[in-house]
């Protein structure tokens, strides 16, 4: 069971009560998409992702941001179990949508640039290590399902 320090848990709720989710998801998963472009390929429902400007402005693209935000604050309020809680949605993901787990870094490494673009000078190294933890159990945690 992974355990968290009391600096730790305040951190994580901290930032989840600070970030605009309606910006973070959009942001983080538009980026993932331009930085990385072969994620786009789980994505040809989402329609014009031809370039950048397509990608941020594309309201399927924005939605889906937070879709995956909400998902990251079931973790948020599930620190303790966030394999279990997450269960269903790694199966998902490998299962239905085949999706190569080695993308979940590419999402959270789009997470933190944006986070740490919104906290500004808050984001301390302190904060972003807490931050990574945080990310590092959920990816951990959607990897789990796979085989
Ligand atoms: C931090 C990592 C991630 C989280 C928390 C996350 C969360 C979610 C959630 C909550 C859903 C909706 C599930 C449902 O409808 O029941 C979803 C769907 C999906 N995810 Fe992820 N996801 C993550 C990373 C990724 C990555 C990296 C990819 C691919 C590069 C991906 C591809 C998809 C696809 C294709 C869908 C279905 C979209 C649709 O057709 O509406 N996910 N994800």
């Amino acid at each position: 069971m992974v355990k968290w320090t009391d600096f730790e848990r305040a951190t994580i709720q901290d930032i989840f009560s600070k970030i605009d989710y309606e910006v973070v998801g959009p942001a983080a998963f538009s980026r993932c998409l331009i930085v990385y472009p072969w994620t786009q390929r789980y994505f040809g429902g989402f329609g014009n992702l031809y370039n950048a400007a397509a990608i941020t402005s594309n309201p399927k693209v924005a939605a889906h941001g937070k879709v995956v935000i909400a998902g990251l604050e079931k973790a948020v309020k599930n620190m303790d179990d966030i394999k279990t809680t997450y269960k269903d949605l790694s199966v998902l993901h490998s299962e239905k949508l085949q999706v190569d787990p080695d993308n979940f870094n590419l999402l959270a490494d789009c997470l933190t640039i944006v986070v740490a673009g919104q906290m500004g000078a808050a984001f301390t190294p302190e904060v972003h290590a807490a931050f990574q933890k945080f990310l590092a159990v959920v990816v951990a945690s959607l990897r789990k399902q796979y085989y």
